[in-house]
């Protein structure tokens, strides 16, 4: 059983949790796993107990952005991009899942609430910083145009990534406005840009599998040998936990 973070969204007159549809059949068709959502409860959710149920956790993207001072810096985003109850959620949930041995796979916000949640730095316009090719999703294009292998990544030797790829380089989509800029602490380096940016991390001497991507694997993950080779290994490793815990 996977649990799968939630953003908060105001829909109407109530306030509801949500996780996007691909995220959810990623999983499903990827990992071959029931998929639970996690609220974002902040505080009110017992972070230990949910994931002593859990055999993995999947940080999803989300458009919303993680707040600065979270890693130190003032913000120049519109508050309204942020998403306070699931920074107070998915932080904890992080570190803990990684303490405690629930595998982890992490997506795009995911990817970059992970390196917050080791300690590590966001550029909040990576397009402003200068010397990176562009990065963002054309919002005018089609959405099969938007989610598009965009870019090659270099696959760094000997990690997660390059077990599960044949070759130095693979292509994926590109969809995000912010970017690592200092990696986390004990955060092993996956694979980069062209352009030198971080797009894939490992946790050094995690006890299960952890891999975040700046990219999207889960956008029709049957039709991308590579997208589902991760999500094929982040279910292999829910399977060993639910074993691990006689639920397998
Ligand atoms: N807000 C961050 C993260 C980008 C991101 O996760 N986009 C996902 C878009 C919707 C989706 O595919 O779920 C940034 O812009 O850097």
């Amino acid at each position: 059983m996977v649990g799968i973070s939630a953003c908060t969204r105001q829909l109407g007159i109530h306030p509801f949790h949500v996780a996007g549809h691909k995220y959810i059949a990623g999983v499903v068709q990827g990992s071959d796993v029931l998929p639970v959502i996690i609220p974002s409860l902040g505080e009110g959710l017992d972070v230990k107990a949910t994931l002593a149920r859990l055999d993995g956790l999947l940080l999803t993207g989300s458009y919303s952005m993680v707040q600065p001072h979270l890693y130190g810096a003032n913000s120049s985003v519109d508050p309204s991009e942020y998403d306070l109850g699931r920074d107070a959620t998915t932080l904890p949930l992080i570190r803990e899942a990684i303490a405690s041995g629930v595998p982890i796979l992490a997506i795009c916000r995911g990817f970059q609430e992970m390196n917050v949640a080791f300690g590590g730095t966001l550029h909040q316009r990576l397009h402003e910083v200068g010397g990176y090719q562009e990065h963002r999703e054309d919002k005018e294009q089609t959405i099969d145009q938007q989610y598009a292998v965009a870019h090659p990544v270099a696959i760094q030797p000997g990690g997660v990534l390059a077990s599960l790829v044949d070759g130095e380089s693979a292509m994926v989509n590109s969809l995000h406005t912010q970017g690592v800029d200092r990696l986390g602490d004990g955060l092993r380096v996956e694979a980069c840009a062209e352009d030198g940016l971080v797009e894939a991390f490992s946790v050094e001497g995690a006890p299960a599998f952890s891999l975040a991507v700046q990219w999207h694997p889960e956008w029709k993950v049957a039709e991308h040998p590579f997208y589902h080779a991760i999500f094929t290994a982040f279910g292999d490793a829910c399977r060993r936990r639910a074993q691990e815990n006689n639920r397998g």
